[in-house]
């Protein structure tokens, strides 16, 4: 049995989780892959090194001198694990010089931004590496650049070039413990391109792959993924087994343990995940995999608050007689970069349904108002800007969906909670409830009760 191994945030916060992850990964040898993420909170009101290291580009980017101080502080972050853990102070200068290096040579703003960013995990992994390698194992260092991770810069999100996948396998057979930072790979032209948040996953993803392994174990804070987010409900119950599709459809719709993109790279090769928690490795673990065998008992496997959301409403009399109304409607949200996340149609109206944290500045939201005002001869135009959605997610949905619309309108109902729209998903393996923001909590607190308890 392979394993890659990754380490969140939290699990590489300072120098005792550390000492706890080297533990592991020392006691299991068939760990052959140990991706890193930057170094995270420590304590709740903590700040996570990646978000230092984004303040630092933002400070230099609009020449604040105060971005010296805020490098100090990044350094300080490392300083204080070099010491714990004995390390050549040496090291620091060597993440001083990187970090300057960056911002005095790289001249374009997105690639100094993506290159500063990277530097959290990228200095995390090296001296956990120095640090493996004093405790006497074989132990390397390797970097997305040598391990070959590529990928293709889009506008979106980067994509994975296929050749990655047989550059890392060159290491397969290698005896070295190799310890990757995450978050980030290179682009043909050999720039650094980060992934979005929680990207780590992601590089644990493409490694247990490249490395042909047969488990990804991702670890973390929590013991399990649970059917709530556990800052919601107290004690959710937890999941000991979910599929691909149903982690991918919770990740990203409010489920942040696990980075929805993640999933992705390992749905060829059958490689199972399993989330564990660094501070009681013993104990507990969730299994993602192809298929469970337990959705006829737990048809619905998650409940989760989606996030805030906007509904462009559209009225017009014969609509329904224009072809391409949509996709004239479509464009203005395309150009602006906006994904549409759902459109409900009736006869002679559609409703536009985003995530209302893509709308980046009340420019853009006015922009958007006035090209649809000019475009379109509307009867009446509306917008609600303060709706939530609650996902419903489950293989074994589509088995019990009317008995699921019945629990979800009896819950609303005894509660007050007015309905603003309702959308099963294409698949039939979720369902998304729209309400206002006001209810959000009240709402999946007791359709969390209907299902769960
Ligand atoms: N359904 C869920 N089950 C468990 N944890 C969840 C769930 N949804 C969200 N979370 C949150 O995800 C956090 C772990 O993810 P993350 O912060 O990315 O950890 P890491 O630092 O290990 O990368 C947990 O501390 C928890 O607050
Ligand atoms: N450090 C990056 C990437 C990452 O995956 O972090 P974490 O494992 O702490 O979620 C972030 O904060 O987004």
């Amino acid at each position: 049995m392979k394993k890659t191994a990754k380490f969140g945030g939290s699990s590489v916060a300072n120098s005792t989780q550390i000492k706890k992850v080297c533990d592991i990964v020392l006691n299991d040898k068939e760990i052959c892959a140990v991706v890193v993420s930057a170094p995270g909170k420590r304590y709740s009101n903590d700040i996570k090194v990646t978000d230092l290291l984004i303040d630092l580009y933002e400070k230099y980017r609009n020449k604040d001198p105060k971005y010296k101080e805020q490098l100090e502080n990044i350094i300080k972050r490392y300083e204080e694990i070099v010491l714990d853990l004995k390390l050549d102070e040496k090291l620091l200068d060597d993440f001083r010089l990187i970090l300057n290096k960056y911002l005095d040579e790289i001249d374009d703003s997105f690639y100094l931004e993506n290159a500063i960013k990277s530097c959290g995990e990228d200095f995390n992994a090296r001296l956990i590496a120095k640090y493996i390698s004093s405790l006497g194992y074989k132990c390397s260092y390797l970097s997305p650049k040598e391990a070959g991770i590529l990928v293709e810069h889009t506008i979106n999100e980067p994509i994975i070039l296929e050749e990655t996948y047989n550059n890392i396998k060159r290491f397969k057979d290698d005896d070295r413990l190799f310890i990757i930072p995450g978050f980030y790979a290179i682009s043909p032209q050999g720039k650094i391109i980060t992934f979005q948040r929680g990207g780590s996953d992601i590089t644990g993803s493409i490694v247990a792959r490249g490395l042909e392994c047969d488990i990804y174990e991702n670890f973390t804070d929590m013991s399990y993924i649970y059917t709530a987010h556990p800052n919601l409900i107290d004690n959710p119950k937890p999941i000991t087994n979910i599929t691909y599709r149903e982690m991918r459809e919770l990740s990203y719709n409010g489920f942040e343990i696990f980075q929805e993109d993640a999933v992705a790279p390992l749905l060829k090769n059958n490689i199972k995940i399993q989330v564990k928690n660094t501070n009681d490795p013993n104990n507990g673990g969730t299994i993602i995999e192809t298929k469970r065998n337990n959705i006829k008992e737990n048809p619905i496997i998650g409940i989760s608050n989606v996030g805030d959301f906007l509904a462009f409403n559209i009225t017009e009399y014969l609509m329904n007689k224009q072809v391409g109304y949509i996709n004239k409607l479509l464009d203005i949200f395309e150009y602006q970069h906006i994904p549409v996340e759902h459109i409900p149609t009736g006869i002679d109206s559609l409703s536009i349904l985003i995530r209302k944290k893509y709308i980046t500045s009340e420019f853009q939201m006015q922009n958007i108002i006035n090209t649809i005002k000019t475009n379109f001869d509307f009867d009446e135009f509306e917008i609600i800007d303060d709706l939530s959605a609650i996902a419903i997610v489950g293989e074994g949905l589509k088995n019990i969906m009317t008995q699921t619309l019945y629990k979800i309108s009896k819950t609303f109902d005894e509660e007050n909670i007015k309905l603003e729209a309702i959308i099963q998903g294409a698949s039939n393996n979720s369902l998304f409830v729209f309400i206002k923001k006001e209810n959000e909590k009240l709402a999946i607190q007791k359709l969390y009760k209907e299902f769960f308890n």
